[in-house]
């Protein structure tokens, strides 16, 4: 099987490792392997979607690392495989080629305490209940004590100041307030990673900048790492580092090259792009 793409930036393996940029008080980027201290790792991860002449390459030989604290933005066009990935990193999906741990998460994503949080573009939550019941469920679903799981949420949405709308359900909510009110519910449930797949791109200017304030602030509040896929440079530009991806590939870049890419139109294009392959590269 070809890819239409040849690789980009190799390492002596051949494939290029995504390290975490970590800030040094003399304001140089220096790289960690801390492996021991990864959130999770990818290591020649591909994913491949139907077999043959139909295949798609969505995710080919991804390598990189997720550390504590991390805050990585995944940047590319439309199709260019950031959901696959995050998707892959939350253990949604299996990879068809390569390996995934989760390292600081006793190897297990997503069993018993909420070790992995997610936030979708659209808001998802559950129409029928309120907001409070919204942010309590992830907690009962996985046997946190009511009155914990009542205190927990509560204390989420004084934290993201939704107070006074604990009682509204999902219908009463503008966007943006929905959006703080998922976020909440990953603050609630303390994940160690949070995953964020295009999540202000329904949202105004304004309400988008304030929701990607609420997203730092509380992987902040909890130490979690944040990786968000993204078109959008005001979250980007807040990030540690950036990950480009075209067409299925990783590009190294940390944020001090972010500026380079935000002049280079194919990392931000929004049009589509598929990578048809000849094959199933597994
Ligand atoms: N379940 C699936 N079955 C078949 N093909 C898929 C599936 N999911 C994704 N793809 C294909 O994999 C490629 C990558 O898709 P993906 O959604 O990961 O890209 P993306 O960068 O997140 O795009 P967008 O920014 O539009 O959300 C695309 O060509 C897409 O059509």
């Amino acid at each position: 099987m070809t890819l239409r793409h040849p690789p980009h930036g190799s390492t002596p393996n051949g494939s290029p490792i995504h390290h975490a940029a970590v800030a040094t008080p003399n304001g140089r980027a220096n790289t960690t392997t801390l492996a021991e201290s990864a959130v999770a790792r990818c290591d020649g991860v591909g994913r491949t979607y139907g077999t043959g002449d139909r295949a798609v390459v969505a995710v080919y030989d991804a390598t990189c690392v997720v550390s504590a604290r991390d805050r990585v933005a995944i940047i590319g066009p439309s199709g260019s495989g950031k959901s696959t990935l995050l998707h892959l990193l939350a253990g949604l999906e299996t990879p068809s080629a390569g390996q995934i741990s989760w390292p600081a998460l006793d190897g297990h994503p997503r069993d018993g305490a909420h070790r992995v949080g997610l936030v979708f573009q659209a808001p998802t939550l559950i129409p029928s209940m309120t907001v409070l019941e919204n942010v309590e469920l992830p907690m009962l679903l996985t046997d946190t004590p009511a009155r914990e799981a009542s205190d927990r949420a509560r204390a989420a949405l004084d934290l993201l100041d939704l107070d006074g709308l604990r009682r509204d359900l999902p219908q009463e909510l503008s966007g943006g307030q929905a959006q703080r009110v998922v976020i909440a519910r990953v603050l609630a449930a303390r994940p160690r990673l949070i995953l964020a797949d295009e999540p202000t791109s329904q949202l105004d200017r304004t309400t988008a900048d304030h929701v990607a304030h609420v997203l730092i602030q509380v992987s902040d509040e909890i130490d979690a790492a944040l990786v968000v896929a993204t078109h959008d440079h005001a979250i980007g530009g807040r990030m540690h580092t950036i990950w480009p991806m075209h067409d299925g590939r990783l590009h190294p870049a940390t944020t001090r090259q972010f500026a380079a890419a935000q002049t280079d139109r194919s990392l931000i294009d929004t049009s589509a792009t598929r990578h048809h392959t000849e094959g199933d590269h597994t």
